[in-house]
């Protein structure tokens, strides 16, 4: 953290302190300040409004976002003002789909020290690395190893912009403290050769590392990162799934972590099915979803889905039999040779079948749930099948980023005569079929991931259960309007993410107070106890 008493140039320097052309006469005076700025003082809101200029000024949301980059590089608070303020219009500069462009390029764009690069190369002196973090104390930390960025497979430290977007977006959607926030990127090498053979690549040139010494690794960096800051939240992110579900099982009850492919995003698509349910007026329970792709975040959501089915009556038995999946070798089958352990709970007795549309004929799904990062799988044909079959068919093409979706908005809505109920990973611009224009949302974790973290370091929780993430996908259906139901959206305006976001953390806090996980007292008023810890973008 920056020392508070800096003054004059190196205060101006300093982009989590400074204030810009914002200090007043007085402040410029007090802090050796007069001189070094333009004469006249603004303040932030005028220095929003020069800023969104300038951000419109660009073609590209590629350039956007390197001006979004440098901005935050010299005013932090001035950054998160912005955010806030245009969030619909800056989300998909700092998150997908863009994010995934920056990263890809991250090496070769690379400016502005942010974060913490731990390599194998380090294993032994995790503590020393850790102890160079600037920050004091450290509430939140997204660790990548860069192995599946988005869609976008193996990026090596290129992926260091995911962990800066996620916190980016817990800042700015739901006031957790930036300056007690720390990015991390493990290097332990890279299987992509484009990367190997770069010049300009800023990882370790070498393979992937795994096994013991991978694990040894993940090992010390959990025991040094809670050595220096015991109660900090870890959030894994984008880890290939040969390490995600094993590490997810190995820390989710010694360390206060979670995976947000695998929970976040099963929170958020069941939320999105909760709204699909009050759309077409139907009860969960009687779905037959198909799901492309049966990685992190298809299973993941697939073992919230049925849990969210037991809620309403049924057996995890007869839940498991209405869930699908269909993955690289096609569908999940019981007679299949090899079995990963994320898959067996829902291979089904059923004849192998490699076509996804023949699939979709032989088991006639209610919902297509696409998580596979395959663009473009749900074909018109696809899409006109779960319409011959669905009065109001669900399909949600959740990959990123765009180039990963397996459908348009514009493809679900028209192939489907406007029935299809949708949702997207990334956005997709509202679509007018038959005079008639639909809004579709973003089933992506980003709704309540920040909320999530939100609540598990305010309310201080030991661990984070199923029933977390099930709470927060009631909390934000539960904030869809009718007026947003009829116009095709199944997920509130973005422009609410703080009031979600203050929801899901309240919620979180008061089941983890009933459950025994919270390490704090009752507050007397829940909801103001976490309003008055969330951070505003303002000059102190
Ligand atoms: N909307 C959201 O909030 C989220 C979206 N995602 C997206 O979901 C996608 C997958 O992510 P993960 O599950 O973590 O990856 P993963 O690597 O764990 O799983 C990918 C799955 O897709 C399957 N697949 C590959 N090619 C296929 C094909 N041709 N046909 C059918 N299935 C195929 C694989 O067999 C595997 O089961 C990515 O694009 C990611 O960006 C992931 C997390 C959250
Ligand atoms: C949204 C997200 O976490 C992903 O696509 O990986
Ligand atoms: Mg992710």
């Amino acid at each position: 953290m920056a020392c508070q008493t800096l003054k004059g140039a190196a205060l101006l320097q300093n982009g989590v302190l400074s204030k810009g052309t914002a200090y007043t006469e007085q402040e410029r005076a007090e802090l050796g300040l007069r001189g070094l700025l333009p004469p006249v003082p603004s303040n932030i809101r005028l220095q929003a409004e020069a800023m969104i200029e300038q951000l419109r000024s660009f073609d590209t949301p590629y350039q956007k976002a390197l001006f979004l980059d440098g901005l935050r590089a010299a005013n932090e608070t001035l950054f998160f003002r912005l955010v806030m303020d245009y969030v619909e219009e800056i989300l998909p500069l700092v998150y997908t789909p863009t994010v995934g462009e920056v990263c890809q390029k991250y090496s070769h764009l690379y400016r502005f020290p942010r974060g913490l690069f731990l390599s194998i190369e380090d294993k032994g002196h995790l503590d020393e690395l850790i102890a160079n973090a600037p920050q004091q104390e450290v509430d939140m930390i997204v660790v990548t190893d860069g192995q599946r960025i988005l869609g976008l497979g193996d990026l090596g430290v290129n992926g260091m912009g995911i962990p800066v977007g996620k916190l980016g977006l817990y800042t700015a959607c739901a006031g957790v403290d930036p300056r007690r926030t720390l990015p991390v990127t493990l290097d332990v090498g890279t299987d992509t050769e484009r990367y190997l053979s770069d010049p300009l690549y800023l990882g370790h040139k070498h393979k992937r590392v795994s096994g013991k010494e991978y694990d040894d690794f993940i090992e010390e960096f959990f025991q040094a990162v809670h050595k220096r800051w015991p109660s900090c939240v870890v959030q894994f992110e984008d880890f290939g799934n040969n390490h995600a579900f094993d590490l997810l099982e190995r820390y989710r009850s010694r360390y206060c972590c979670y995976n947000d492919d695998i929970q976040g995003t099963a929170s958020i698509v069941v939320a999105g099915f909760f709204s699909a349910m009050k759309a077409k007026n139907s009860r969960l329970s009687d779905e037959k979803i198909l799901f492309l792709g049966a990685g992190e975040a298809a299973t993941g959501v697939a073992n919230l889905i049925a849990a969210a089915m037991t809620e309403t009556g049924i057996s995890r038995e007869d839940a498991l039999s209405r869930l699908y999946l269909f993955d690289s070798k096609g569908l999940v089958t019981s007679g299949r040779e090899t079995l990963a352990r994320h898959k067996a709970p829902f291979a089904k007795d059923l004849e192998p079948c490699t076509d996804f549309e023949e699939c979709i004929r032989r088991i006639r799904p209610t919902a297509i749930v696409g998580l596979s990062a395959q663009s473009g799988a749900f074909t018109e044909s696809v899409v006109k099948a779960m319409a011959e079959i669905n009065e109001r068919p669900i399909i949600f093409a959740l990959s990123n980023p765009t180039s990963k979706a397996e459908c348009t908005a514009e493809q679900a809505y028209t192939w489907s005569d406007g029935r299809a109920l949708f949702s997207c990973g990334s956005p997709f611009s509202p679509v007018t079929y038959k005079g008639k224009t639909f809004v579709p949302r973003q089933g992506n974790n980003s709704y309540v991931f920040p909320g999530i973290g939100l609540g598990a370091i305010l309310g201080r929780c030991k661990e984070l259960g199923e029933d977390v993430f099930l709470s927060a996908a009631h909390t934000c259906a539960d904030m869809v309007t009718p007026e947003d139901l009829a116009q095709g959206s199944l997920y509130p305006s973005l422009t609410r993410v703080r009031d979600i976001s203050l929801a899901v953390a309240v919620n979180i806090i008061k089941l983890a107070l009933r459950n025994g996980t919270a390490q704090i007292e009752q507050p007397a008023d829940i909801v103001q106890y976490v309003k008055d810890r969330m951070y505003v973008p303002d000059y102190e």
